[in-house]
């Protein structure tokens, strides 16, 4: 059984990351409105775009805390956030659904994502990966380290200093891989499984636009910011 050993800067980072995804959750949770009621697929259009503004906002906060994130050339740091705000809200929806509920609320929301007006064909694409996420099983550290990854992604458009990336990415995934043998040491191949997620999820990423554009509404209306974040209008 391997003795994981975790530095002091990796105590600090594990501690900051952490904190700050505690911190940076999205003020009203999206799940009990769901829960309470069935909206129209304008409501539901109108709540996406709500819960997708404040979950950038969100993200711009919870990155101000990654260490060495602020001392990245600040285009760079730009377009790290752009890169990575659509991913990182669907890993927050996918979180979102997998959370511990009573009996049966899962099942409700699940129906009523199923009916928000989202167009038939990414249903699927996007529920398989929500299952997939859901069956990892991640500790809360596990989804801040997760994101810290996806947000800190080298090859993002129009990054310049890479390798700046690269060595904040790498100690966040060095930190990440004993994680998950200390979480997870029946599974040597957790790791591994966890990274194929964001293959998965960057993927999915791919769809947003399209998903929005096609979302069952006369009207596409979005926020200046999710214009300036997403590909949208
Ligand atoms: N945005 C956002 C966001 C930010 C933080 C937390 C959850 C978020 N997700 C959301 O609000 C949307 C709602 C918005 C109202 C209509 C039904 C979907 N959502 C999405 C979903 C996000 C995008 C796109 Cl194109 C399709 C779907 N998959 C969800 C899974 C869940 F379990 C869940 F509760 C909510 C979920």
């Amino acid at each position: 059984k391997e003795k994981i050993e975790f530095t002091t800067e990796q105590q600090a980072l594990m501690r900051v990351i952490t904190d700050a995804y505690n911190k940076h959750q999205i003020p009203q949770d999206v799940t009990k409105k769901l829960l309470q009621d069935q909206y129209s697929t304008e409501e539901n259009f109108l709540l996406l775009t709500e819960m997708a503004t404040s979950q950038v906002q969100v993200l711009v906060e919870f990155t101000k805390n990654i260490p060495g994130f602020l001392s990245l050339d600040r285009e760079d740091q730009i377009a790290l956030l752009k890169g990575s705000a659509v991913e990182a809200m669907f890993l927050r929806s996918a979180q979102a659904l997998n959370k511990k509920m009573p009996i049966g609320h899962t099942e409700v929301l699940e129906e009523r994502i199923h009916k928000s007006g989202i167009s038939e064909e990414f249903i699927k694409p996007m529920f398989n990966f929500y299952k997939s996420i859901g069956e990892l099983h991640m500790v809360l550290e596990e989804q801040a380290l997760l994101t810290t990854i996806t947000i800190l992604t080298p090859d993002r458009p129009y990054v310049k200093d890479q390798p700046a990336v690269e060595r904040l990415q790498e100690n966040v995934l060095d930190l990440l891989r004993k994680m998950c043998v200390l979480h997870h040491p029946q599974e040597p191949q957790y790791f591994a499984r966890l990274l194929g997620r964001l293959t998965e999820l960057r993927t999915l990423s791919h769809y947003h636009a399209e998903m929005l554009a096609s979302w069952k509404v006369n009207n596409h209306k979005f926020t200046p910011l999710l214009c300036e974040i997403w590909d949208v209008q």
